[in-house]
């Protein structure tokens, strides 16, 4: 098998998985960067990251269907290979492995993966089986490539924590590493999301992440979480968003209801901007 310094691209689980073998009968260490394309600089810090984490960085791209509900937007989500496999390989990223739909799941596939109590509230609770999804397709991506370590953004922080308890429960034989949020310089987090917005729309976005600041200062300061949420949520709608789905004060780990008990605690929100729904969460610094 040849190796280039460019950038490759399989599309198939055993092409995957021989390239994979070629590093380690080098001896080489893996990384892989699980995504659904339309890179942005969040993704691409993830990407910086691996290639830090191991000596060989596989990125997928795959949109997976079975975390999209039935009137999300998966038939609209931003699809543009070239441009990511472009960006990938601008930054040295080794193998790009992009499955098509029947490669994932080819016919008969009936197996899911479901991660009790940390996947039910929040995003759990607003896009009933997105979890599901999200988790059976990490696991087999993981499986796919069999990495050292694989990492994931901190912006979808409870996606996170359930990935975290999933390979924890299964013994897989990887590091689940986070990835601190990368944001806009008005704090709006980078997302594929953010294509959608509007130019007014975009301005109006940071309101959610300025909300959550102030929440996440107010706890520290012994306010009364539900008071703050609730003042949170006003100042969202006030500031342009049509609905707000969540603003909640969590256990950062197991996301639920945070006791005081010293427990380090997280304030996640989703809320919908005209048709667009973000998601973002901030740190309860100790
Ligand atoms: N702003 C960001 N900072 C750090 N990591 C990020 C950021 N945005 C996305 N990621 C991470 O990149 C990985 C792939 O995410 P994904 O492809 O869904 O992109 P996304 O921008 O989160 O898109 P979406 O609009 O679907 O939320 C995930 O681990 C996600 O948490
Ligand atoms: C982890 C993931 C790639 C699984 O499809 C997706 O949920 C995402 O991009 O965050
Ligand atoms: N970044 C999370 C993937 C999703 O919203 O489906």
């Amino acid at each position: 098998m040849t190796q280039t310094d460019t950038l490759d691209i399989v599309r198939k689980v055993a092409d995957l998985r021989a390239r994979v073998k070629y590093w380690r009968d080098q001896g080489l260490s893996v990384a892989m960067v699980p995504t659904m394309g339309a890179l942005h600089d969040g993704h691409l810090t993830l990407v910086r990251a691996a290639l830090e984490a191991a000596d060989r960085v596989v990125v997928s791209v795959f949109v997976n269907p079975t975390q999209f509900g039935p009137t999300e937007d998966l038939s609209r989500y931003p699809r543009q290979e070239a441009t990511d496999a472009e960006a990938l390989d601008g930054i040295g990223c080794h193998l790009m492995f992009a499955p098509t739909v029947e490669e994932m799941y080819p016919d008969g596939f009936a197996t899911t993966i479901s991660v009790k109590g940390v996947s039910e509230p929040l995003e759990g609770a607003c896009r009933p089986g997105h979890f599901d999804g999200v988790a059976t397709v990490v696991a087999k991506l993981l499986s796919q490539c069999g990495p050292d370590v694989a990492l994931f953004g901190e912006k979808d922080w409870q996606q996170l924590a359930v990935i975290r308890r999933m390979a924890r429960d299964l013994d897989l034989p990887v590091e689940i590493r986070g990835v601190p949020t990368v944001r806009e310089a008005d704090g709006l987090a980078l997302s594929s999301r953010n294509a959608y917005l509007s130019a007014e729309q975009r301005v109006q976005a940071a309101a959610l992440h300025r909300a959550l600041v102030t929440v996440a200062e107010g706890v520290k300061a012994g306010q009364s979480p539900e008071e703050l949420c609730h003042r949170a949520a006003a100042e969202v709608l006030a500031a342009g968003f049509a609905h707000v789905d969540y603003i909640e004060v969590r256990d950062a780990a197991t996301m639920a209801p945070l006791t005081g008990n010293g427990r380090p605690g997280r304030v996640l929100a989703a809320a919908k901007l005209g048709t667009t729904r973000l998601i973002d969460n901030v740190a309860i610094e100790e």
